[in-house]
């Protein structure tokens, strides 16, 4: 009988089991089911994964070694896409990587050294716009060219001592409208951040920003950097070579942060706390190649998201992070897990058998607990919480707010998993004066059925390094769980075809003749063409 089918018998054997009865039966529980790794520890004991599970799930992960080792050392493994997965040589910039029998790392170690010296020129006054050192840098980009940057550089701006960042990411006029209002172009530099330089979107948004540029400066490409592997492109844009930073098709656009697509951040933070997130990051890949797989971080967190999705059937997972900085993070791991694992299909092209992955979301407390945690605590789904939480704040003189945040999250998983039980709620309603058929309604309101399952992630404080940890820890994750799901979790099909249809739809909007819409289609156009003359 296979792993699956046993974890699955297994879980319909805890019937009624609560998670509180898992911690009775086993004082060191709380400790057992935790991992750490460099700092970092993941609390993973208020899941109802006990021994058996725990041990049937290890199973699951066998194939991971193999496939892991594959990966770092280059070998295809983006198989519908014909691709290696190197990101992770991005930030591991010592020793080599043979890629068809060439190293790659010399042209990364070097790509590097640009940045950091174009990043040192932009925050020293090195390189300077037509009116003066630079004071703004607008990113423009979308999806994996903006996600990770625009959420690294909030969550380390106690670190953001170079000029101010802005992200571009919607085709939205407004998106760039708002930015633009009250810059200067003269001191902006605009860097257009695209692995192909042909999405719509950032095209769009580039040119937008260049027309706004020329109106004020005699040379509007000589403030135009590029982030992107088609420096074919770039050039028919006038962006000066030295103004350009590559990449390779065998690092995904959301897996990308740690190479070029990071140059706001490194602009905003400088390239020696950059290079303390690509630390934070190596740290991570070591204990992933290193940890065995029942103290390996990333594939534990991936164990229990399978056990939570595809065993125990939660269709979500919220990420939850008690940092007002990381408010970025649950969209960016939104692209991350989603774009990764949301598949129908194997590698092998056949249909799946078990749920791909599942829909991740979330808000950073304690803002979540006045607006969904309603939902998560009463509602009748259940959905697996994932908190995060530092152990210092940055703020010494708000010391007392910093308790506050974590005494809510710890409060937060406690009461998750404990819930209140209608006796206890019948005896709050009694010291109120309730009394017969009311006080019982009164109660059942305020019953929590509590055995909700949650991890929380601590970290000792939200700096590079630990950020880096962070971002590569989720990396590993979904590499991890995609294996043991056997998808391939570095292509991205399923945005392919309402790009091509947005393209076709234009000419409708506009009135020309577009024939092959669907009637419902037809309509919203008519409805919108006609408001709009
Ligand atoms: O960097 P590019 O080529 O503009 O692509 C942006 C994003 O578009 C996608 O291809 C699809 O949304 C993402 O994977 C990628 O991060």
């Amino acid at each position: 009988m296979s792993a699956w089918t046993r974890l699955q018998d297994h879980r319909e054997a805890q019937g009624a089991l609560r998670i509180e009865a898992l911690f009775d039966a086993d004082p060191a529980r709380a400790a057992e089911f935790s991992t750490a790794a460099d700092g970092l520890v993941l609390d993973w004991s208020k899941t109802s994964i006990d021994a058996a599970a725990r041990d049937l799930l290890l199973e699951l992960a066998a194939p991971v070694p193999a496939r892991r080792e594959a990966m770092f050392t280059g070998a295809r493994i983006n198989e519908t896409e014909d691709r290696a997965v190197l990101h992770t040589a991005l930030r591991n910039l010592d020793g080599s990587v043979l890629l068809d029998g060439q190293d790659v790392m010399p042209e990364l170690r070097r790509t590097h050294r640009r940045m950091c010296d174009f990043a040192t020129a932009i925050r020293d006054g090195g390189f300077a716009g037509q009116g003066g050192r630079i004071t703004d840098v607008i990113n423009i980009g979308i999806g994996g060219s903006d996600l990770g940057p625009a959420m690294a550089t909030r969550a380390l701006s106690p670190w953001h001592d170079g000029p101010r960042v802005h992200f571009v990411s919607n085709v939205d006029g407004a998106d760039i409208a708002d930015t633009l209002k009250g810059l200067d172009p003269a001191t902006t530099l605009v860097i257009v951040a695209s692995k192909t330089f042909t999405t719509i979107e950032t095209m769009t948004n580039a040119k937008t920003a260049l027309d706004w540029m020329a109106r004020a400066v005699a040379q509007p490409s000589a403030q135009f950097a590029a982030l992107s592997s088609a420096t074919g492109r770039t050039a028919e844009w006038g962006i000066d070579a030295a103004r350009v930073f590559g990449f390779e098709d065998w690092v995904g656009g959301r897996y990308s942060m740690w190479g070029p697509i990071g140059l706001s951040l490194m602009i905003a933070i400088g390239p020696q706390n950059f290079d303390r997130f690509l630390a934070g990051g190596a740290a991570m890949d070591r204990h992933f190649r290193q940890a065995p797989l029942a103290e390996n971080l990333p594939v534990i967190l991936a164990l229990v998201g399978i056990w939570h999705h595809q065993v125990c059937g939660y269709a979500t997972r919220a990420v939850l992070p008690y940092d007002n900085r990381l408010g970025r993070l649950p969209a960016y791991l939104q692209q991350l897990e989603m774009e990764s694992n949301g598949k129908r299909v194997a590698m092998d092209g056949s249909d799946l058998t078990r749920p791909s992955g599942p829909v991740v979301w979330g808000e950073p407390g304690t803002n979540g607990q006045h607006a969904f945690y309603q939902l998560i605590h009463q509602g009748t789904a259940v959905v697996p919480c994932e908190f995060i939480v530092a152990a210092r704040g940055h703020e010494p003189d708000l010391a007392h707010h910093h308790l506050l945040l974590i005494a809510n999250c710890l409060a937060q998983s406690e009461a998750l998993m404990r819930g209140r039980p209608l006796d206890e709620a019948l005896d709050l309603m009694r010291s109120k004066g309730l009394a017969g058929a009311e006080l019982e309604r009164q109660a059942r309101h305020r019953v929590f059925p509590g055995n909700r399952p949650s991890t929380t992630l601590l970290i000792p404080q939200l700096d590079p390094f630990t950020l880096g940890q962070i971002v590569a820890l989720y990396e590993h994750r979904v590499f991890a769980e995609g294996v043991m799901l056997g998808i391939n979790s570095f292509d991205q099909w399923g945005v392919e075809l309402g790009k091509e249809l947005a393209l076709k739809l234009a000419p409708l909007l506009q009135g020309q003749p577009a024939p092959g819409h669907d009637p419902s289609t037809e309509r919203l156009a008519q409805l919108i063409r006609d408001a709009r003359s």
